[in-house]
């Protein structure tokens, strides 16, 4: 209209108004163009950013995480790590009792375990106790460990508890295994019952060796070259039953490892173990102070009973030194570019040289170049027949338990037991 009445209003020799008109074509026309040309950028770039988030959603080849095999896809499906934990409040223990009636046969009436004496440390479920529990018999009430849940805990963590007290039962008896009593698991609160080792563990028994402590509850606090190998000798023997059972234990270390007075060594802290079992693989949901692993384990490689062999050559260190930090002079957290170096502890001054011949193989950086813990025992069994049993093994530097947790790698909370009561 308004270009209508502008061509009206002017005549031919009137140069202002042809100007106004193409004015008008210059004007109009482009951006007439270019907003079509933007409107049609949008809408490519949409349809674009639309295709590419579709194809993040979609599950492809690239996305799969690969799933390590497992023996218990209900246990799996529930996620050890996973953030599924339901309040105890809304759902019952019955029903997990329910799906696992292979734990009914183990119960242990509460009311025979009738007092706790005292609370060892807190474990990785909870409070590891110590209780009597009634044999029938009220003048000879037996100490039992009480391995707690601790509360609130959630759906997942009571799942866990179970399968891990099922995976003792599957285990079964071994000497050098500690011993599962039986559970109580009919309410709350959860327990695992467990044979009472007395003495502790082995590196509070070698921290105490170092004092003037002749003999406490039977127990001599003397260590010999000959008893060395006489504790490794049965820690090689669990070693033996677990790689049988195609696991391996995933923690070797003195701290794992609970003595008796007749120095009968027990193998305790089966954690790892359990998640290989359930998970077939190490995940990362447990931490293992980085100074006892093999190689392999720091570089988060898949690992066997061969990485066993290297803690356990960690562990005949533990005992040479009566419970020194390994690699004293290298930070936990410098042990791997310690090793790739190929660097080794030097033999301790109390070591012979046999001894250090034998952890000298156990530290091959090669998985393959280490023995076995069969064909590392039938060593030992060779070196106790010439191995001194007389001189004891001394070391006058008392342990401070910080100081030995920061060098050693290890949180202090975990380490004190018997060694503070001293
Ligand atoms: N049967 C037992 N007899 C005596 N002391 C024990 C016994 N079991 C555990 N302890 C004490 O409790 C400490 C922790 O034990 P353990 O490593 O088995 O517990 P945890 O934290 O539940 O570990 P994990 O989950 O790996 O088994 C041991 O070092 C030891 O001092």
């Amino acid at each position: 209209m308004g270009m209508t009445r502008t061509l009206l209003e002017c005549s031919l020799s009137d140069k202002l108004c042809v100007i106004q008109e193409k004015q008008y074509e210059v004007i109009i026309v482009p951006t007439f163009l270019v907003t079509i040309f933007l409107i049609l950028l949008g809408v490519i770039l949409w349809l674009f950013i639309r295709e590419q988030r579709t194809q993040q959603q979609r599950p492809g080849p690239r996305d799969i995480a690969p799933v390590p095999p497992s023996r218990d896809l209900s246990w799996e499906a529930a996620g050890r790590g996973g953030n599924v934990a339901l309040p105890l409040k809304e759902t019952s223990v019955e029903n997990f009792l329910g799906a696992t009636p292979a734990l009914a046969k183990l119960q242990v009436p509460r009311e025979q375990l009738s007092e706790v004496l005292e609370q060892i440390c807190n474990g990785s479920y909870g409070p590891i106790l110590r209780a009597n529990m009634n044999t029938g018999d009220a003048s000879k009430p037996k100490s039992v460990i009480l391995k707690a849940l601790k509360e609130p805990a959630g759906l997942h963590e009571v799942q866990d508890f179970l399968g891990r007290i099922q995976f003792h039962q599957y285990l079964g008896k071994h000497k050098n295994l500690v011993q599962l009593e039986g559970c109580c698991t009919e309410q709350l609160p959860l327990y695992m019952v467990l044979e009472d080792v007395a003495h502790g563990d082995l590196l509070n028994f070698l921290w105490t060796c170092r004092r003037d402590v002749m003999t406490m509850d039977g127990l001599l606090y003397d260590l010999t070259e000959k008893q060395v190998y006489h504790i490794g000798k049965q820690v090689l023997l669990a070693l033996e039953f677990l790689q049988d059972k195609h696991l391996f234990h995933g923690d070797v270390a003195a701290r794992n490892i609970l003595i008796q007075s007749d120095l009968t060594a027990k193998l305790c802290g089966l954690g790892l173990a359990y998640e290989v079992y359930t998970r077939g693989a190490i995940s990362s949901t447990q931490t293992i102070p980085l100074k006892w692993l093999a190689p392999e384990r720091l570089l988060l490689k898949p690992a066997g009973i061969r990485a066993d062999v290297w803690s356990f050559g960690i562990l005949l260190y533990e005992m040479v030194t009566l419970g020194a930090p390994p690699y004293p002079e290298v930070p936990p957290a410098s042990i791997l570019q310690h090793l790739q170096k190929r660097k080794i502890m030097k033999r301790p001054s109390s070591c012979t040289r046999t001894m250090y011949g034998i952890m000298k193989s156990c530290w091959c950086w090669r998985e393959a170049g280490r023995p076995s813990p069969r064909e590392l025992r039938l060593r030992l069994e060779v070196a106790i027949k010439t191995a001194d049993d007389k001189a004891v093994l001394q070391v006058p530097e008392l342990v401070v338990p910080e100081l030995y947790a920061a060098v050693a790698g290890i949180r202090v909370e975990s380490l004190f037991y018997n060694y503070s009561m001293l």
